[in-house]
């Protein structure tokens, strides 16, 4: 589990990380969104213990970072955006380097390491010189590294940045996978990626946290209207008639023509309200048949761009 209580971090007079507050909890994935310069890499180096923050507190599994660091970090595995990789070892002797670092028992060492390739599937690679590696194989190798020693958490730095969509899809599902077993927090400025795989999301922006919920129940919270396409035959002002008995429309706004007789809009609802039924009913008793209805669902990217855009303004 981690808590980050209060946390804050200034360079001279700009705060990176502005009195940041949440909890992951045992086994969850926790996604972590911002967009550029939010303040993602400098709160997890504050969480992995790499940078010490100015103000507030940070506890992994109940242990202080700053009172028991060692104690604090034999937990953590820590993916940076940028792995710092020896180019120039083969990946089976930088994860023995590795294993040796992190105090792995030397009898243990060979077995662990095969293990960790074994899961991040680098075992195919195991005698190459990391230099030679494709982007995706060395982000598998620095998530091989995070996982030596096996930590219950898992802090992941952008891990799929400047990889091509098949290696993003390879790291997600390594993700997934991992998620079984591990508590993670995994950083993105992408909000696909961070949705297709966690339990929660944190947004921060300006080092500020400005929302914390689940993927769904962000993308409904952030609705902040509804639309409904609608394809209507009939009089334009019978139909306007019949939406003037529907109080929860806010707006409404009438598109082309769609086939004759007929008119496609958009209505809006000005809160989460599911006004079909009482189009239906009030359409039926102008007799104005219905051709078309669906709901326009507001995407966690919408979402996303709409709460970062506001408060950046
Ligand atoms: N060592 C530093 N000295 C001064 N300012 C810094 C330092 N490190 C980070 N910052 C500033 O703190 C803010 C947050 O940076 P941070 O790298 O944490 O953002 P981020 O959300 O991880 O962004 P990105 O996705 O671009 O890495 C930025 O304005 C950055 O310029």
């Amino acid at each position: 589990m981690i808590e980050v209580k209060d946390l804050v971090k200034r360079y001279g007079n700009h705060a990176a990380v502005d009195h940041l507050s949440f909890t992951v909890d045992t086994g969850k994935v926790v996604g972590f969104l911002g967009p550029n310069g939010a303040g993602k890499s400098t709160t997890m180096n504050m969480i992995t213990g790499y940078i010490a923050p100015t103000e507030g507190t940070v506890l992994i599994d109940g242990i202080d970072m700053s009172q028991e660091p060692e104690k604090a970090k034999e937990n953590i595995g820590y993916l940076p955006e940028i792995p710092p990789l020896y180019q120039d070892l083969r990946v089976r002797e930088y994860l023995q380097f590795v294993a040796e670092l992190k105090k792995l028992p030397k009898k243990e060492r060979n077995l662990a390491v095969y293990n960790t390739m074994k899961e991040t599937k680098t075992k195919d690679v195991s005698e190459r010189l990391i230099r030679h590696l494709s982007k995706g194989y060395k982000q598998r190798v620095g998530l091989a590294a995070a996982m030596l020693g096996s930590p219950d958490i898992l802090i992941l730095d952008e891990p799929t940045v400047g990889l091509d969509p098949s290696q993003i899809i390879e790291i997600r599902e390594l993700i997934r996978e991992l998620s079984k077993s591990h508590t993670i927090l995994l950083s993105s400025h992408i909000m696909q990626e961070i949705s297709a795989v966690c339990d929660e999301i944190i947004i921060i922006n300006k080092g500020k946290m400005i929302a914390c919920d689940t993927p769904d129940n962000l993308t409904k919270a952030m609705m902040q209207s509804r639309g409904i396409h609608l394809v209507i035959r009939g009089e334009r002002s019978k139909i306007k008639e019949a939406l003037n008995k529907i109080t929860e429309i806010g707006k409404v706004q009438y598109d082309e023509t769609a086939e004759d007789g007929a008119i496609d809009m958009t209505v809006y609802t000005e809160r989460d309200q599911d006004i079909r039924e009482k189009i239906f009913y009030a359409m039926a008793e102008f007799d104005c048949p219905i051709l078309e209805m669906h709901l326009l669902e507001t995407s966690l990217e919408d979402a996303f761009l709409a709460l970062t855009q506001k408060e950046g303004q």
